[in-house]
């Protein structure tokens, strides 16, 4: 039996609705063996995020080489990598070990406003691994930073694609969860655009939602899947996932990563 195999690269979200702890409940629902290489420890709940440790360089780089070249790896993401030179890392890493399926969600700033992207890192994402990345999935905000203009509707959304796709990823998925109406995604390929859409869900628990998108996606391309069959996957499971709401916590609670796998055994 080949069993898909899915690394991600980012930092641990104690409360275990986004980073790290998304991703591994993401890739194993899907059906895909999920490693880990930690960026970083946050000290995270629903309400918030209380403290940001980064770890070392060397721990950071010998995790992946660790199970790059033992394991092996079908396909990559980056979630939060906090500073230039853990930015500067990953992109060398992913070039050293030639990983072509590579997903880079460009997280910057959590829902709650604290940063989780240094500011003066913005640029590195787009030098050092927008080139390298199959697939990248801004949401809003994280838009506007790349491409330092305003976005107020799904054709502004369309504009700003082609010019991130000109920074170098093959695919470009302008996530609108932060947009009011329908949460419509714009995927742009370099040819063609895709809307990607659903009825918005009137709900507070939509902690970790990009990571738990970009992790789908990451784990539709490991099993093999082409860009436009995995980024259609991951829109199906995050609204699985936001609409079966789990109410955990006094704040931004979890989404639900067991939900997409009960609807398909129905
Ligand atoms: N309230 C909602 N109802 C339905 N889908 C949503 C909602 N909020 C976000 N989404 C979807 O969740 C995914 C993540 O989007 P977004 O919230 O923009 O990302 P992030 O968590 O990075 O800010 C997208 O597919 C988006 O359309
Ligand atoms: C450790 C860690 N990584 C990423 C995020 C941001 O996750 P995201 O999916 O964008 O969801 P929100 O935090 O914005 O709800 C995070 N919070 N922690």
């Amino acid at each position: 039996m080949t069993i898909a195999r899915a690394l991600t690269i980012a930092g641990s979200d104690s409360g275990g609705g986004a980073g790290i702890q998304a991703d591994l409940k993401t890739f194993t629902v899907l059906g895909v063996y999920g490693m880990s290489a930690l960026t970083a420890i946050t000290v995270q709940n629903t309400l918030g995020v209380h403290g940001i440790y980064n770890l070392p360089l060397e721990a950071i780089e010998k995790q992946i080489d660790a199970v790059v070249t033992d394991i092996g790896v079908d396909a990559v993401k980056t979630g939060m990598l906090s500073q230039v030179p853990i930015i500067e890392l990953a992109a060398a890493k992913i070039r050293q070990h030639r990983i072509r399926n590579l997903v880079v969600d460009p997280v910057m700033v959590a829902k709650g406003g604290a940063r989780l992207l240094e500011a003066s890192a913005q640029n590195a994402l787009i030098e050092h691994l927008l080139p390298v990345a199959q697939v990248v999935t801004p949401n809003l905000p994280e838009t506007e930073v790349l491409i330092e203009r305003e976005i107020r509707t799904v054709d502004d959304m369309r504009e700003a694609a082609k010019r991130i796709l000109e920074f170098g990823p093959r695919t470009v998925v302008v996530k609108g969860g932060h947009l009011a109406g329908d949460a419509v995604d714009i995927v742009y390929d370099g040819e063609n655009f895709y809307e990607l859409a659903s009825p918005r869900i009137e709900t507070r628990h939509t902690h970790g939602t990009g990571c738990t998108f970009s992790a789908a996606v990451t784990a539709e391309l490991a099993k093999g899947k082409n860009v436009l069959e995995a980024v259609s996957v991951a829109k199906e499971f995050i609204t699985c996932a936001i609409s079966d709401s789990l109410e955990l916590g006094g704040g931004h609670g979890p989404t639900n990563h067991w939900a997409y796998g009960k609807r398909k055994q129905m």
